[in-house]
């Protein structure tokens, strides 16, 4: 399943050479996305493998949402959205992160769960860890849990699992 899973997403997803800058090998998931029997199929892979609890999905906007969603109905488990700046109404709960060059803010609701909830953070990919890394941040200061994380796609060579808290599961589609 797991050899399975990967082939189907290597195949599927494709690659764009320096997009959107020189030099980065752009993973496409549009054509995962437009795939509806492999999409289901992803889903279900990631549904197969989740053997913990938690209370809820945070999906890493924009792309993480497109996972996270499904795999939040899939789950029957509520969905929150970390969202960039300034797109969230009402009071929020934010962290500034480091990018390769200068620096980023995301955000929660501060309401988005109750203190000590279990979360499970959902992204399409895993690159530097960078942002996921910023999103556990983010729930540890809202007083959440991360209790896993869940990618469609890992870029292994930029070692970002290596920055996750390494008792914490990381459910990748494919490890590329
Ligand atoms: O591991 P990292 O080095 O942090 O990179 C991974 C992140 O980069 C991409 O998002 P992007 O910021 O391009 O936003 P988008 O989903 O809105 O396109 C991707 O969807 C991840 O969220
Ligand atoms: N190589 C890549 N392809 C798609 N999304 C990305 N986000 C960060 N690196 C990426």
């Amino acid at each position: 399943m797991e050899l399975e899973i990967s082939q189907l997403v290597d195949k599927i997803v494709r690659c764009i050479p320096n997009y959107p800058k020189p030099g980065i090998n752009f993973r496409d998931i549009c054509p995962l996305l437009k795939n509806i029997e492999a999409l289901n199929k992803v889903i279900e892979y990631f549904a197969g493998k989740i053997n913990f609890e938690f209370d809820y999905i945070a999906g890493l906007e924009s792309r993480g949402f497109l996972f996270g969603i499904l795999l939040s109905q899939r789950l029957n488990k509520g969905f929150i959205p970390i969202r960039k700046k300034n797109k969230l109404p009402g009071e929020k709960i934010s962290l500034e992160y480091k990018l390769e060059y200068g620096s980023d803010i995301i955000e929660i609701q501060a309401d988005a769960f109750e203190p000590g909830s279990k979360i499970l953070i959902c992204d399409d990919l895993l690159a530097t860890g960078g942002t996921a890394v910023a999103a556990n941040e983010l729930i540890h200061k809202a007083q959440g849990n991360t209790v896993g994380y869940v990618f469609v796609i890992e870029l292994k060579d930029l070692k970002g699992k290596d920055r996750f808290d390494p008792k914490v599961p990381v459910i990748v589609a494919l490890s590329d």
